[in-house]
């Protein structure tokens, strides 16, 4: 593993301590009934599917790449991809390693539980105490090694797990480098000129904070009014999304339309644009509002990759994209401003570093 990947520490990201309430998930195993701690009123929001457009599958091998980014960005902020070069056979490794860790039982699991002040291990969604009502899930958070939650898991027998989560880290970070490269350059900018913290191919230079998401979304007795994750942008710069082959992700384009369903392609990743993103490209690119349903037959996994600019870099607009049409929308911050401002105003915390 990339050895600068061990210099990340949950430093990084401490925001605020959550309660103890929205930290630690319920045991969802042989819940007959759905407590009304996780009921939720869930508008109902269908959309026409003859009159949206789908949310766009771009093969990164096809010449217009290029082109197709950019509108997923500037009209959806998300998109999927295919050919994008993740072997299947680690897709799978990964699932299946995400798999063995939430069918741990509920005790075995609260031993790796994420402290109140740090920011790896077991809990419940970190946007869980803006919410009166609990989700229906459960996430495990990574930053580089796994080793010391993982060795209170499985004392013995622990070394698959790492070596996967760290083989799988080293792979999405490539690929989220080349995902924002593509991004950057749909819009006219050269990442390395334009982007001063963006210098992927520098040796030895490689600074970007990135975590690694475990979710799980049990079976659920009641799913039409449970949320599995509730509706949310992410903060990072980008997300990859490897989601499976069972459905539960939706994203909302304009609150209008309702809420348009994700469906898995096999062997597709998920792009998210994130909050950081949408700060440098001055609005250009919208961060996608998304949430997770769940489902009474199958337990869904998922994971994701929050891919972040080095941890004191300053995030602003790009000065290309700015001129007298076009002023600077927001203030500059760094990634742990940001969370830190998340943490604070969540959904609004775009809006609390607007100009
Ligand atoms: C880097 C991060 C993004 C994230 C908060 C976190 O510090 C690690 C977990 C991420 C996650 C995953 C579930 C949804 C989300 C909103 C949350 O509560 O935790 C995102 C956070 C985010 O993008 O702000
Ligand atoms: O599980 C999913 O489909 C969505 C996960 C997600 O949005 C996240 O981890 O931020
Ligand atoms: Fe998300």
């Amino acid at each position: 593993m990339n050895p600068t990947m061990n210099s990340i520490s949950s430093e990084t990201f401490k925001t605020t301590p959550s309660h103890p309430e929205h930290t630690i998930p319920l045991d969802f195993t042989n819940v007959p009934k759905l407590p009304d701690s996780h009921a939720w009123t869930l508008p109902h929001q269908p959309i026409d599917p003859f009159t949206q457009e789908p949310l766009p599958i771009i093969d990164l091998a096809k010449p217009d790449v290029s082109k197709l980014v950019r509108h997923a960005c500037e009209e959806w902020g998300a998109f999927q991809i295919t050919n994008h070069g993740i072997p299947i056979c680690l897709l799978n490794e990964i699932e299946y390693q995400t798999r063995r860790l939430f069918s741990l039982p509920a005790e075995s699991k609260l031993l790796a539980v994420r402290s109140p002040e740090g920011f790896t291990g077991y809990g419940l969604a970190r946007i869980s105490p803006f919410f009166s009502k609990l989700m229906w899930s459960e996430g495990f958070s990574i930053i580089g090694s796994p080793v010391e939650h993982a060795s209170q898991l499985w004392p013995e027998d622990h070394a698959k797990f790492c070596e996967v989560m760290e083989q799988f880290q080293e792979e999405m970070k490539a690929l989220s480098e080349k995902m924002v490269a593509i991004m950057l350059s749909s819009l006219g900018l050269t990442h390395e000129e334009d982007v001063k913290w963006f210098e992927p191919m520098k040796e030895g230079c490689d600074q970007s904070t990135c975590v690694l998401q475990l979710n799980s979304y049990p079976v659920c007795p009641d799913p039409g009014r449970a949320m599995g994750l509730a509706p949310h942008t992410d903060s990072s710069v980008l997300t990859l999304l490897y989601q499976g082959n069972i459905s539960g992700l939706q994203v909302q384009r304009d609150d209008a339309a309702g809420w348009m369903p994700v469906e898995p392609v096999e062997g597709a990743l998920v792009v998210n644009v994130g909050d950081l993103m949408h700060i440098v490209s001055n609005g250009r690119f919208k961060s996608v509002l998304h949430r997770a349903l769940v489902n009474n037959e199958h337990h869904r996994v998922s994971t994701a990759y929050f891919y972040g600019p080095p941890r004191d870099a300053k995030v602003s607009p790009l000065r290309k994209l700015i001129d007298r049409d076009h002023p600077p929308l927001y203030r500059p911050v760094t990634w742990k401003d940001y969370l830190e401002a998340k943490s604070k105003h969540f959904s609004k915390a775009l809006e609390s570093i607007r100009l």
